[in-house]
């Protein structure tokens, strides 16, 4: 993660139930506003191509499959390194600006074969805590975040109990993320939320706040794996809170929607909202990453058709 000179990590503050149970979200004014930030005509052209550069920056590429292995995850973090093709360099003229993803994203066990092609350069971030249904023990849970630090992840994806939501449990919510908090130590932790199944804005919002009272570094929408994953009425939801957590507390927390994210018109829309509610500081990537795995192959053919006015078929950007 880039270390920013006057960035202060959040710490957990205590638990202030009275908030929590007055939070309320107004479901039209939010789908309003999430259908005008969708329908808004994106920045066009070299705009585009410079907003496009960004966003690969701030992607966490990510492979989750229960048929990875340790080749496709060295290929991943070989692209995460070297994420567009060196023609398209040369025709933008970017030869001497470092481009890199924000970070890989992987289990466990892919680590190690992570850490031996990055080998310090980018971070690894590893899901955790039985993702993505987070339902085997806290014990169980807690060791998973201790071995991935000791593999060399620098930062963890835990995903929450959704149970603790479900039935209103926020005390045991604030627990168990100050437990995976302490048990990340310097690694910073994202608390994944799994969006898709708390049923309600006021859940998401709920969960949010309470997440970052207990010490999350960054709130995630979604695993991928849910029904439903990143939306904007969500993330319009969870950015908001990261702003009004701000104001309170003076603590920065970053957002990473997740799941779904497969197109460059998509990240371009993720980076208005994050631009047009928390402002440009919040499009740096130790704030604000884009959790997907295809999102890339897409703003490259876009950028290929910048270049070349052509499209060409997906397959010849394919990720591994
Ligand atoms: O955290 C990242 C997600 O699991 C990636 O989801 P995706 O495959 O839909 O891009």
């Amino acid at each position: 993660m880039t270390i920013i000179s006057d960035f202060k990590r959040n710490e957990a503050v205590p638990l202030d139930l009275g908030w929590i149970n007055h939070i309320h979200i107004n479901k039209s004014a939010a789908d309003r506003r999430a259908a005008s930030l969708a329908n808004r005509r994106t920045v066009k052209k070299e705009y585009q191509a410079a907003w496009l550069i960004k966003a690969i920056g701030l992607i966490d590429l990510t492979t989750l499959s229960g048929d990875d292995t340790p080749g496709r995850v060295e290929r991943l973090c070989m692209k995460a390194m070297r994420p567009l093709r060196s023609d398209l360099v040369e025709a933008m003229g970017l030869q001497d600006t470092p481009l890199a993803t924000g970070a890989v994203c992987v289990y466990h066990e892919m680590i190690k074969p992570a850490v031996q092609v990055l080998q310090g350069r980018l971070p690894i971030a590893a899901v955790s805590t039985g993702f993505p249904a987070g339902l085997t023990s806290m014990e169980t849970k807690v060791r998973e975040i201790e071995l991935s630090v000791a593999a060399g992840a620098t930062e963890i994806d835990i995903v929450i109990t959704r149970q603790h939501v479900l039935t209103g449990n926020w005390q045991a919510l604030y627990d168990e993320m100050l437990a995976y908090r302490k048990a990340c130590g310097e690694a910073h932790v994202k608390a994944i939320l799994a969006t898709g199944e708390l049923v309600t804005l006021e859940n998401v919002a709920k969960a949010s706040w309470v997440c970052m009272m207990a010490g999350a570094d960054f709130i995630k929408t979604s695993t991928g794996k849910e029904p439903v994953n990143a939306t904007i009425p969500v993330s319009l939801t969870m950015v908001r809170a990261i702003r009004e957590y701000h104001e309170q507390t003076g603590f920065k927390i970053g957002y990473k929607p997740a799941g779904g994210v497969s197109t460059a018109k998509a990240a371009l829309q993720y980076l208005t909202l994050m631009k047009e509610e928390l402002g440009n500081e919040w499009l740096q990537p130790h704030l604000f990453r884009i959790g997907a795995s295809s999102l890339l192959t897409d703003i490259e053919r876009q950028l290929e058709h910048y270049v070349t006015g052509n499209y060409s078929a997906a397959h010849r950007h394919a990720l591994p």
